[in-house]
C-alpha cells in the first residue's frame, strides 16, 4: 500500500512533510526484530524497553519509514516522521493497513474488574446458537475462525488485534478490553457496536493508582463505540452508575442492567440459579446453568446484547442447556472421597466473596480456602482479600500464586505480616509450597466440605513445587491418582 493512502484519513499530515507519500509500505511493526525491507517501524518507548533504542537496527533491516517520538536519530537515508504517540499513530497506521476491518463486523468490546471471560464465553455461546460464526479475543485463547491461539494478553497489542480483526471471516468479533489495553492505545481505530461494562473494584491500583483513574481508563472503551453503538452497563455497580449518567447526558443508547427501578434490562429475583427478569414491561425466568450471584450479572449482561439484537429470552434458555462452563472459573477440578475441589480465578475481594458464597449455596460442610497474592502486583488488595477468606471460610491456607521476582521467603515474610495486621489468629496457615498446601487440606478435608482454589485458574504455575505438577488442576488429580 501506498504510504499517502495509509495516511489519507489522517486530520494533519504536517508530521509527513518531506517524506515520499508514493513510497510503498509491505507491512507495519513496533519489533525491530520483525522488520522486513519495505516495511514501516514505529518505536514505542515501553516499559521494559525503548523501541527507539532499536531504531538504527530497524533501519539496517531495510525499514522504509520510521516512527518515533525522539528527535531524529542518525539513521542514514532512511526517512524518519517525529510523531507525539507512537502507540497511537501505530493503531491509526495499522486500522487502514488491515482495511478497517473491525467497521465492517459487529463487534462487541467487554471491560470491567471482573467478569468479562465468563460474559464473553457467554456472549459466544448464545451467539453462536443464533447461528452466528464468532471470534473471541480475550485472556484464555484466541479464536478466529475456529482457529484457536495462545492469548498473549487479555486485549492483544494494536498491531495484532488489526491483523486478527482482518483475519476473521466470522461475523461477530468479541473482545476482552483491559485498561491496561485502553492506556495503551492497543484499540486505538476499533470501532464497536455494543461496549460493556460490568463493574469496577479495587484492582490493578500499582499501575492505575486511584479508583477515579482506573475508572477513567475502562470508561475510554465507550468513546469507541459507532455512531449507532450501544452501551451496557451494569448499574447495581456505583461505578456502572457514574458511567451511565454520564453516557446518557452525552445521548449514547445505553442499556442498563441491575436491580433498580429504572434499569431497562431489571433483575426482579433469584430463586436457586433461576433469575426472574423484566426486559421493558415483560416478566420472564431465564433458567440459569451457572452458579453465584457474580453470574447473575454475567449472564444479564450478556442477555442484554442478546435481547437487543431481536432475539428471545426462550432463545437464551434453549441455548443456555449446553454451555459447559469456563476453565478456572468456578470449576470442579475433581471430587475426592467426597470433597470437592474447585478451582476459581477470583483475584479480587468482592470476587472471593461471590466465589465462597457460591459454595455455601453448594451446601458444602467446611470449607477450605487456599491461595496466595503475586508479587509486584497491587498490594492494597491483600489485607481486605485475606479477611474475607477468613471471614467467610472455616480454614484458609495462604500459599505462593506468582512470585514475579520476588524472592519466597521475601513473599512469606509479607504473608507473616498480613496476618499479624489482619489480627488473624485461628484457623490460617501459610504453607509457601502450593502442592503441599493442596496436599495438606485434602488430609484435614472430610466428605462433603469444599477445597476452593483460587488466583491462578487454569493458568500455569510459573514457580516449581515440590509435586512436580504444573498447574492446580493436575495437582488435584495427581492427588486422586495417588488416592486410588
Ligand atoms: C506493562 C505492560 O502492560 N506492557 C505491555 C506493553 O509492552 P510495552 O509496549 O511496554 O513493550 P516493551 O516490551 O517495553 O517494548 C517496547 C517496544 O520495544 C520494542 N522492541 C523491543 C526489543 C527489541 O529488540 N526491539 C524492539 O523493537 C518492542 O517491540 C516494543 O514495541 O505492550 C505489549 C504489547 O501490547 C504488551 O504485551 C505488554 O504486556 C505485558 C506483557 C504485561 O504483562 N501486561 C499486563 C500488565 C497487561 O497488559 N495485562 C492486561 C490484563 C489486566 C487484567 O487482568 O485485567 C492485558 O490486557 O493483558
Ligand atoms: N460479575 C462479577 N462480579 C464479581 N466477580 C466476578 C464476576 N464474574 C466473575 N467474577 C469472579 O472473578 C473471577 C474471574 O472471572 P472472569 O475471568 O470472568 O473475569 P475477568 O474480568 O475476565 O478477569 P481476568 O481479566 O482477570 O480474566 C471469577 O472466577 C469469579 O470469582
Amino acid at each position: 500500500m501506498k504510504l499517502k493512502q495509509l495516511i489519507e484519513s489522517f486530520s494533519s499530515l504536517s508530521e509527513f512533510s518531506g517524506v515520499d507519500l508514493e513510497m510503498e509500505v509491505t507491512g507495519i511493526t513496533d519489533d525491530s526484530r520483525n522488520v522486513k525491507p519495505g516495511m514501516l517501524f514505529v518505536a514505542i518507548k515501553g516499559y521494559q524497553f525503548d523501541g527507539h533504542d532499536y531504531i538504527r537496527d530497524a533501519a539496517k533491516n531495510g525499514a522504509s519509514l520510521i516512527i518515533g517520538e525522539a528527535v531524529q536519530p542518525n539513521i542514514g537515508d532512511t526517512p524518519y516522521v517525529l510523531t507525539k504517540n507512537s502507540r497511537k499513530m501505530l493503531g491509526q497506521l495499522c486500522k487502514t493497513f488491515y482495511g478497517n476491518a473491525s467497521d465492517n463486523k459487529i463487534v462487541i468490546g467487554v471491560t470491567g474488574t471482573n467478569g468479562k471471560t465468563t460474559t464473553c464465553y457467554l456472549l459466544k455461546h448464545l451467539l453462536e446458537k443464533a447461528g452466528y460464526s464468532t471470534s473471541l479475543i480475550g485472556t484464555i485463547e484466541y479464536v478466529i475462525n475456529g482457529q484457536t491461539s495462545k492469548s498473549l494478553n487479555t486485549t492483544p497489542s494494536a498491531l495484532l488485534i488489526h491483523q486478527m480483526m482482518a483475519q476473521s471471516t466470522d461475523q461477530v468479533v468479541i473482545v476482552e478490553v483491559s485498561s491496561h489495553g485502553l492506556t495503551q492505545y492497543r484499540l486505538e481505530g476499533i470501532t464497536f457496536d455494543y461496549a460493556l461494562f460490568t463493574n469496577l473494584q479495587h484492582d490493578h491500583l500499582d499501575y492505575h493508582h486511584t479508583m477515579e483513574e482506573y475508572f477513567e481508563a475502562k470508561a475510554l472503551l465507550f468513546d469507541k463505540l459507532k455512531p449507532d453503538g450501544k452501551a451496557v452497563i451494569n448499574i447495581d455497580d456505583t461505578w456502572g452508575q457514574h458511567l451511565a449518567q454520564r453516557l446518557l447526558a452525552k445521548n449514547v443508547e445505553t442499556i442498563t442492567i441491575g436491580h433498580d427501578e429504572k434499569a431497562t434490562f431489571k433483575l426482579l429475583s433469584k430463586k436457586g440459579k433461576d433469575i426472574q427478569v423484566d426486559t421493558e414491561g415483560s416478566v420472564e425466568t431465564i433458567y440459569s446453568t451457572l452458579i453465584g450471584m457474580h453470574n447473575v450479572y454475567n449472564l444479564a449482561m450478556a442477555s442484554g446484547v442478546i435481547v437487543d439484537m431481536g432475539y428471545t429470552i426462550d432463545h437464551i434458555n434453549d441455548s443456555l442447556k449446553d454451555f459447559a462452563g469456563i476453565p478456572g472459573r468456578f470449576e470442579t477440578l475433581a471430587i475426592i472421597d467426597g470433597v470437592h475441589y474447585i478451582s476459581d480465578y477470583a483475584h479480587t475481594d468482592l470476587a472471593l466473596q461471590y466465589c465462597i458464597d457460591s459454595i455455601r449455596e453448594c451446601k458444602a460442610n467446611k470449607i477450605i480456602h487456599i491461595f496466595g497474592f503475586r508479587g509486584n502486583r497491587d498490594s492494597t488488595k491483600r489485607v481486605p482479600m485475606l479477611q474475607t477468606s477468613h471471614r467467610l471460610s472455616d480454614y484458609t491456607i495462604l500459599t505462593t500464586d506468582d512470585l514475579n521476582g520476588t524472592y519466597e521467603e521475601e513473599m512469606k515474610q509479607t504473608y507473616e505480616t498480613l496476618v499479624e495486621e489482619a489480627q488473624l489468629e485461628d484457623h490460617i496457615d501459610i504453607i509457601m509450597d502450593r502442592t503441599i498446601a493442596i496436599q495438606e487440606a485434602q488430609k484435614i478435608a472430610q466428605p462433603g466440605d469444599y477445597v476452593i482454589l483460587t488466583g491462578k485458574g487454569p493458568e500455569s504455575y510459573k514457580e516449581e513445587f515440590q509435586m512436580g505438577t504444573h498447574s492446580d488442576k493436575e495437582t488435584v488429580l495427581q492427588l486422586k491418582l495417588m488416592q486410588y
